[in-house]
């Protein structure tokens, strides 16, 4: 689909690399040329996956909690020591829980807002001055979720990835000067290890909302890994501020498919 040196010698940073969504975005960008760095929190289950993603090419790994403004600056320290310039962040460190809004406390709001909005919020910023702003040249993608119609269910990643969503859209308008394109890939359910994470209610829930989904299927990693290198190749080259959602257009459907209600059933403290 993509010529095998569309991002050779670009610097391509991807949180959250280890696993899942990541793990393949990773891959792809190997496979298309790119110098790729993965950053998770863990340093064990990161290494692995490194050693896994060097079958394809140059990659590089260090632990950083998006949360954590210092590791974010040491591992763009560390980028610009061992490669000397970023071309692209992806943006794909991410989680958060079912739970209806009712029994949402406190600490649980605020895990995923700092993880989801704030952490993303964070890695832009540091890159940007690190690299992008710098360089006069820059390409972000942030992954989020599919929330266009609210996110029954999960409010607190509904409203973090609104966040970044809305993020998205100023940079494209601030940060033009400089040469920086932004956009979004908002993920339907899709068949990765992030999904193994939810109790089995939820995933039954899936299946049986899987009938509701307009293309009658689940995405698969490669769906969005698609997506991310559209978006940040020279294919793309007129687009910023946008989001592409990656859904079988779920996002069109969401009422239908009935997660509310199911939802309401088994979800309680
Ligand atoms: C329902 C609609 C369906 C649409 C389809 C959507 C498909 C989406 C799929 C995906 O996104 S897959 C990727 C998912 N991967 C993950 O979510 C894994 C990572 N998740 C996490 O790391 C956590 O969930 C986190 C909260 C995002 C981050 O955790 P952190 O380490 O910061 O906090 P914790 O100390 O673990 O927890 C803090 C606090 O949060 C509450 N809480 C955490 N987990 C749960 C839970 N499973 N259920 C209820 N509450 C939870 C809780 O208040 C925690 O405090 P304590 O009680 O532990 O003191
Ligand atoms: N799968 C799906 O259906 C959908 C997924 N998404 C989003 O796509 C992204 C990837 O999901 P997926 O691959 O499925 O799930 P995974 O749980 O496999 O991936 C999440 C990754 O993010 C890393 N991570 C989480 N929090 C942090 C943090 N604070 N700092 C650094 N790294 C962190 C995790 O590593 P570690 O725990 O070691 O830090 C892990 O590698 C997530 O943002 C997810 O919410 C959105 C919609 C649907």
């Amino acid at each position: 689909m993509f010529q095998s040196n569309t991002f050779k010698d670009q610097v391509v940073l991807v949180t959250g690399g280890r696993s899942g969504i990541g793990f393949q975005i990773a891959k792809d960008m190997l496979q298309l040329g790119a110098k790729v760095i993965i950053c998770s929190r863990k340093e064990a289950p990161l290494k692995e996956a490194a050693e896994k993603l060097s079958e394809f090419g140059v990659v590089d790994y260090q632990a950083c909690d998006i949360r954590n403004t210092e590791e974010i600056q040491a591992l763009a320290a560390m980028i610009k020591e061992k490669h000397g310039r970023l071309d692209v962040l992806v943006n794909n460190a991410g989680g958060q829980f079912p739970v209806l809004a009712e029994y949402l406390n406190d600490k649980g709001w605020n895990a995923v807002i700092n993880n989801n909005l704030n952490g993303t919020f964070y890695m832009i910023r540091e890159m940007a001055n690190a690299f992008f702003i710098p360089q006069k040249q820059g390409n972000i993608v942030n992954i989020i979720a599919d929330m266009h119609r609210g996110f029954p269910g999960m409010i607190h990643t509904g409203a973090a990835r609104a966040g970044v969503e809305n993020i998205t859209k100023t940079l494209a308008q601030e940060w033009s000067d400089f040469n920086i394109r932004i956009n979004c890939v908002a993920p339907g359910i899709i068949e990765s290890s992030g999904l193994d994470t939810y109790p089995q209610p939820v995933q039954d829930m899936f299946a049986e909302a899987k009938k509701a989904i307009p293309l009658k299927r689940f995405g698969d990693v490669k769906d969005i890994s698609n997506a991310v290198a559209f978006l940040a190749s020279p294919l793309a080259s007129y687009i910023t501020g946008i989001s592409l959602y990656v859904d079988g257009a779920q996002h069109l459907n969401y009422d239908k498919m009935g997660m509310p209600n199911v939802l309401k059933s088994f979800l309680n403290p």
